[in-house]
């Protein structure tokens, strides 16, 4: 099983750059291990080129290294703080992408004006309270923000997105979207005003892409 989450999560941090999502060293991506108080996470500062199944590092989910050459990602108690206390999460991811950056540099949620947003994040992208790096803060400030909360993104303030999903490939699937749309309503704030949608259109679009959109049972 760890050596499929290493290939797994090794593989995730290629659509990190494949998407544009970070630069250099900058971002992360972790899995749960599955019955294990155990997560995989990328080592710290090492270049995407060079990240390797056999460079992932497995932590348990205190943040502490439990096998691995390397130092673990800067965010790895962050990551284990959110899955000590969500216990649905499987996957956590972080970028530094521009456009969700933005919005969390100036502290504003991205309102849910496009269809688009209320299928993946059922509202608003919320923003997080700022935490400094390297202890638990991060993880706290994404569990109080997103628990009870339809989105799987979050913006920290004045630091970047952070998102969560059931595994690690539908937390990298929120963080693409995260900027896509984070993007598109830069756009449309900029030329003119925005207005959220109807509160029974999100709920309704939102229940749709969910359960049934795509190859979901039912979809015919
Ligand atoms: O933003 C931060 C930490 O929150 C960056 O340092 C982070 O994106 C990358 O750090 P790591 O290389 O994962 O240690």
């Amino acid at each position: 099983m760890i050596g499929r989450l290493r290939e797994e999560v090794c593989a995730l941090h290629a659509e990190l750059i494949r998407w544009g999502l970070v630069t250099w060293t900058a971002g992360n991506v972790s899995a749960r291990v599955p019955g294990e108080d155990l997560l995989v996470i990328k080592p710290s500062g090492v270049g995407y080129h060079e990240l390797t199944p056999a460079n992932m590092v497995v932590c348990d989910l205190k943040g502490t290294l439990v096998e691995g050459e390397h130092s673990p990602s800067s965010d790895t108690e962050a990551h284990a703080y959110v899955y000590r206390n969500m216990p649905e999460v499987g996957g956590v991811v972080h970028t530094h992408s521009p456009y969700a950056t933005a919005w969390a540099a100036r502290g504003e949620p991205i309102p849910c004006s496009i269809t688009a947003m209320a299928d993946e994040f059922g509202g608003d992208i919320p923003v997080g309270p700022f935490a400094l790096i390297g202890s638990d803060a991060i993880g706290r400030g994404i569990v109080e923000t997103l628990r009870g909360h339809r989105s799987p993104a979050v913006l920290m303030r004045q630091h970047g997105p952070f998102t969560i999903g059931r595994t690690a490939k539908a937390a990298v699937k929120a963080a693409v979207m995260c900027e896509d749309v984070a993007r598109t309503m830069h756009f449309a704030r900029q030329l003119g005003s925005v207005e959220r949608l109807p509160a029974a259109a999100v709920d309704s679009l939102h229940d749709r892409y969910q359960n049934v959109y795509g190859q979901q049972k039912g979809a015919r």
